[in-house]
């Protein structure tokens, strides 16, 4: 496909999202009709569509309309491209541009519209994040670093580094988090590579592996990962000889579990019907609790359109009532560990805040707020442990 052709590609992509469907849903109903697409063209649409949807209001001033079109215009304008060298009207080509396009389209006014963030949360953004909004904002509209978790009950990260180099894989260790390889080149390989194959890496952002290493774990202790979803964090968990439990609302989302589990060489127990009387307590009960995704944004940018402040709202009652709730299963020394992926004062430091308001016995023995960076997403953590049980030790 010509350049030209990908940009009316990922056009006709963006309206289909636009009008409400699934971002994956409209990149793989495109690929099944476009049988003539090469892997090649298929990578390049879908990276025209993510950057276009993580900076769709920018784009759309740019480009003066908030359709496929305007988004796309917006992007080469943005890029210094000249239009009229992408929308030429040549065959599969996006058709000419119109006089009135021509003269559409404007610079992007300050704050919530240049950093692509909606109106409603830009305050509750910069309250949150002060002097590192307009950062933060940015690095926002970027794609997001490919990081590998090692499963380091296998295998060590020098090993791996070899091995995947060895198949065309470059990856760096990452600065800070010891179990984290930064994917240099050849990410798209990942998936058929041999340590990939054979359970000795994950894909895991860098910071959510940070969240995990950062709870207290010795081997043999009881963990129940209260917010399991896919797993990855119980993965990790286990990988450091912790005895897990994985449970989930929706148990649906942990029908990959057992099978990651048996592939990673490490044991996991599913609680698909709940969390069953008497098996608590345990010596750490993690929550990573449904959040605003905000700073994740990078990877899912679709919901950073589509959260709204009623939903926040819901979610912030949600995770309160799984703090209030979930601190009952912990053992009297053992730690309840809270974690979003978000950048966001009231999901994070507040929530803990006012949980600890309401229920005394508990303090606080750790927290802390990763940016979104080149270093990983924007992730949030907090380990409480309760205060009586802390005395006695004194
Ligand atoms: C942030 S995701 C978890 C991601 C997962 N821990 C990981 O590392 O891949 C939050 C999960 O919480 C689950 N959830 C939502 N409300 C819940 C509740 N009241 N109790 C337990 N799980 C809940 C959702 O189904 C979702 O899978």
């Amino acid at each position: 496909m010509t350049p030209q052709a990908r940009v009316q590609a990922a056009i006709e992509i963006l309206d289909r999202i636009l009008e409400g469907q699934p971002a994956e849903q409209a990149l793989t109903g495109w690929a099944r009709r476009a049988r003539y697409a090469g892997s090649g063209d298929r990578a390049a649409i879908r990276d025209h569509v993510f950057d276009a949807l993580r900076r769709k209001r920018s784009l759309a001033a740019r480009g003066g309309a908030d359709t496929g079109r305007g988004l796309m215009l917006g992007a080469v304008r943005d890029a210094g491209q000249d239009p009229d060298q992408v929308f030429t009207g040549a065959r599969h080509a996006p058709p000419a541009l119109a006089g009135d396009e021509r003269g559409a389209g404007r610079r992007p006014s300050e704050g919530a519209e240049a950093l692509d963030l909606p109106d409603w949360l830009w305050p509750e953004f910069s309250r949150s994040l002060g002097a590192d909004a307009a950062r933060a904002g940015a690095a926002l509209q970027g794609r997001a670093p490919v990081f590998l978790r090692v499963n380091s009950g296998r295998t060590d990260r020098a090993t791996v580094m070899a091995a995947l180099a060895e198949e065309g894989i470059e990856t760096a260790p990452h600065q800070t988090v010891p179990t984290a390889l930064r994917v240099l080149s050849g990410a798209r390989r990942i998936a058929r590579s041999t340590p990939y194959e054979t359970g000795q890496v994950e894909l895991q952002d860098a910071s959510s592996q940070a969240v995990t290493l950062s709870i207290p774990i010795e081997p043999g202790m009881r963990v129940l990962d209260y917010c399991a979803g896919g797993g990855g964090k119980s993965l990790a968990l286990a990988a450091r000889g912790a005895r897990v439990w994985a449970h989930d609302a929706d148990p649906g989302r942990m029908a990959d579990l057992p099978q990651r589990a048996r592939h990673a060489g490490v044991d996991i127990g599913v609680l698909a019907d709940g969390v069953p009387p008497g098996a608590e307590p345990f010596d750490v009960v993690l929550i990573d609790v449904p959040c605003s995704g905000s700073g994740a944004w990078r990877r899912s940018p679709a919901g950073k359109w589509s959260l709204t402040a009623e939903q926040l709202a819901g979610l912030q009652r949600i995770q309160a009532g799984l703090l209030r709730d979930t601190s009952r299963l912990v053992a009297g020394n053992g730690c309840l560990a809270y974690a979003t992926c978000s950048v966001l004062r009231g999901e994070n430091s507040e929530q803990i805040e006012t949980f600890m308001a309401d229920s005394s016995g508990w303090k606080m023995q750790f927290t802390r707020q990763w940016p979104v960076d080149e270093d990983g997403d924007g992730f949030f953590a907090a380990h409480l442990t309760r205060k009586q049980i802390a005395n006695n030790h004194r």
